[in-house]
């Protein structure tokens, strides 16, 4: 069985490589002929080497979060630790690790080991496997809460990884000398920090790599050469080619395997955690001083998420009074449309009810959230069908959704999310920041994100260098544009069509998209939303889909009745749900609401539209 599925392996390993490299015909090529040959074949292999060189990478990390994840299941599994080597991350890393102060994200990195393992080894005393024998009964339960209890206590203090401007807090005091204020002043400084060093590490990274990929492969000199000359170049250029894409085929089968097994670890220690909540004071406030850094906004020495929380609720209620909906008058003056809720000006093409009319009875509820913000979204660079993962700032923001929603009371009874990572990780975050883990989760690649063609991988601000930022607006907002479709030449073609989940669409792999416009996103999404989502909202359940920013503007497009001009203003900030409210045709009975802080929520649309700009506002 492993020889057939290993020999099924090597044949499509190799009719993919040929396609991609077809032999070779030089007999009757003119010089020119061949030169142009030699241009397009030069320039292929600097395609294929690019891509090679950043899986390669993705590989590097991978490896280190397997280790990472692997580390941490033994380290909940209660089993002793083995003897860890510190793994190598960048300072800046480091340092934004050691700020996300929730033992959950602080301990997917392996930063700060020894202290960690110190404080280990006393978990030998309060290990129940061990001592559960020796204490019996409930004076044995007592010593083993109070033990775990002061574990814990040590873990999580924040200041254990201060050591700014001489200022140290020594973990194993149970209640921090630092101000709330001052700890977040602190934080606040370390992120800035971080920030600046994590962006000279990505400079020195980009010279890195464009140094080795030029070494690699030199430009070339075609001037003086024989037609003997430039056919022996082609046939090199081609082989070269050849090995090139062969070991950039085997590196992106790697990512695939890595990324399977960081899912199935992710998925185990989410399995482990049960029912423990995470740290839901210190998210909030991490949450809150990291937005404010990043956002480059004034962050307050006053900030609490939690305060916040509540002053929103307490806003939204007063809102709720104005927007009544059973009074003509106020619901004529406040009914805002999609593009206002999103900080927008355009009208919305649904009408309120005219004079006599009735108004409709909210009956339903939906929750739509794009995910919490991907890795690419750092770089910059059009994510769409390529399946990178959550950033640090994207875990945060889930996790911040959950807590924003299980303070508002939502229930929620069913999920549904994409087929991409970034989807389903926030959905697992979320539920898990609820307390309601045990909610079905369904995935469908109707959900997945627009398809962006060849400007997959293609960096937005350069783009809009090259193209002008109108045109790049227009490919990102516009409802009909299609970018041109991605082929077999593009250097995430077969990471994302050879990758095992399209082969269990309802459609068969060969028809799924190579390009969308939002209009075909719609048109792919909607007979989703009429089968499967709206069915479970008739039966009561109350939904949450976790999509992507354009499939969630092809939702709301549909349901909000936007036109195809309005929905150009339209942009999504990530992690930020939206609640719709329906009567019992699926009409929306009131305005969306985005729910969370709103300022807040109007810098991060800003920074999702600055993204197509040449020069990125911070
Ligand atoms: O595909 C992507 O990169 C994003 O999820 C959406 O990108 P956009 O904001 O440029 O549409």
């Amino acid at each position: 069985m492993l020889i057939e599925e290993l020999a099924e392996m090597k044949r499509e390993k190799d009719s993919v490589l040929n396609e991609r490299v077809p032999p070779l015909k030089l007999t009757d090529l003119s010089v020119s002929e061949l030169q142009d040959l030699c241009k397009d074949l030069h320039k292929k292999i600097d395609i294929v080497d690019e891509a090679r060189y950043d899986l390669q990478i993705k590989v590097e990390r991978n490896d280190l979060e397997v280790k990472s994840l692997g580390h941490k299941i033994t380290e909940m599994k209660g089993i002793k630790k083995p003897l860890l080597k510190r793994v190598k991350k960048s300072a800046a890393d480091s340092m934004l690790g050691a700020v996300a102060d929730t033992g959950k994200v602080k301990a997917d990195f392996t930063s700060g080991l020894k202290k960690v393992k110190k404080e280990e080894e006393k978990e030998e005393v309060t290990d129940w496997r061990k001592n559960v024998d020796a204490m019996s009964g409930m004076e044995g339960r007592k010593k083993l809460f109070d033990g775990r209890k002061l574990t814990k206590t040590a873990n999580i203090v924040p200041g254990a990884f201060l050591h700014l401007k001489g200022e140290t807090q020594n973990c194993n005091h149970p209640k921090s000398k630092i101000s709330a204020s001052r700890r977040l002043f602190l934080k606040t400084k370390l992120v800035k920090k971080a920030m600046a060093m994590l962006e000279a590490e990505n400079e020195q990274k980009a010279n890195e790599k464009e140094s080795t990929l030029n070494e690699r492969l030199p430009p070339l000199m075609l001037s003086g050469l024989s037609v003997q000359d430039l056919q022996n170049l082609c046939k090199e250029l081609h082989q070269r080619m050849d090995v090139v894409d062969e070991e950039r085929y085997d590196i992106a089968m790697k990512v695939s395997k890595s990324n399977a097994e960081i899912e199935n670890l992710t998925m185990k220690i989410i399995e482990l955690k049960g029912k423990k909540r995470p740290q839901l004071k210190r998210v909030r406030v991490s949450a809150e001083a990291m937005m404010g850094a990043l956002l480059g906004a004034k962050v307050k020495e006053s900030v609490d998420f939690k305060a916040n929380l509540k002053t929103v609720k307490k806003e939204e209620e007063k809102k709720e009074e104005v927007t009544d909906w059973h009074g003509g008058s106020a619901f004529l003056s406040t009914h805002t449309t999609a593009a206002r809720l999103l900080g927008r000006t355009c009208n919305n093409t649904r009408k309120a009810p005219a004079a006599g009319q009735s108004f409709r009875m909210s009956k339903y509820k939906v929750l739509v959230m794009r995910h919490g913000e991907g890795a690419w979204t750092k770089e910059n660079r059009f994510c769409s069908w390529v399946d990178q993962r959550l950033s640090e700032d994207g875990v945060r923001e889930a996790l911040a959704c959950g807590h924003l929603l299980r303070e508002a009371g939502f229930q929620l009874d069913v999920v549904f999310t994409s087929l991409l990572s970034r989807s389903i990780h926030t959905a697992w975050l979320l539920l898990e920041a609820m307390g309601q883990e045990w909610v079905p989760v369904v995935k469908s690649w109707r959900l997945n994100e627009r398809h962006y063609g060849a400007l997959i991988g293609l960096n937005r601000a350069e783009m809009a260098l090259n193209h002008g930022e109108e045109r790049v607006k227009q490919w990102r907002r516009s409802y009909d544009l299609t970018p041109p479709p991605i082929d077999e030449s593009h250097p995430y073609f077969l990471e994302i069509y050879n990758d095992r989940r399209y082969s269990t669409c309802d459609v068969a792999k060969e028809h799924l998209p190579r390009s969308e416009s939002l209009k075909d996103v719609l048109e792919r999404l909607q007979p989703y939303w009429d089968g499967t989502i709206v069915p479970e909202i008739k039966r009561g359940k109350l939904v949450l889909i976790s999509g992507h920013g354009n499939s969630c503007r092809a939702l709301l497009k549909h349901l909000e009745g936007i036109s195809d001009a309005d929905i150009v203003n339209v942009t999504l900030p990530t992690g930020t749900p939206i609640l719709i409210e329906l009567d019992e045709n699926f009409r929306p009975t009131k305005p969306m609401q985005l729910l969370g802080d709103q300022e807040a929520i109007q810098a991060a649309i800003r920074k999702v539209e600055d993204q197509g700009k040449v020069k990125q506002v911070s």
